[in-house]
């Protein structure tokens, strides 16, 4: 179990060490066009395990559309503090 802090800190470090087999590099290698549309999938998947799937099911894609986000705040050179100054 993680954090979203620790988890992008896990992932800043995939992207500055480019180890092999990381599905972060494969996915940040795509840019930023193939990020939006995973992110707008998992968002979609979120919304569908809300209101057919269980609780635990939700959590799940919720943590997956948390992680695909990370990885555009990492493309986009913008990290946690950028984002929560705005909440
Ligand atoms: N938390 C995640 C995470 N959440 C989601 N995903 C990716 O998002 C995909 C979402 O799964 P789906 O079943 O919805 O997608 P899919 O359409 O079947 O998958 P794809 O065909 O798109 O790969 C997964 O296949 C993973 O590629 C993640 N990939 C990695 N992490 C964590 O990120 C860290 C770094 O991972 P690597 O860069 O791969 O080492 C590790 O701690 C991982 O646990």
């Amino acid at each position: 179990m993680k954090t979203f802090d620790e988890l992008f800190i896990e992932l800043a470090d995939r992207a500055a060490t480019r180890p092999e087999g990381s599905g972060t590099v494969r996915e940040l290698d795509a840019g930023v066009h193939a990020i939006g549309k995973k992110i707008v999938e998992e968002a979609a998947e979120v919304w569908m395990a809300a209101e057919y799937q269980s609780d635990d099911e939700t959590a799940e894609e919720i943590s997956q559309l948390l992680y695909h986000l990370q990885v555009l705040m990492l493309a986009k050179g913008l990290s946690p503090a950028d984002v929560y100054r705005h909440l």
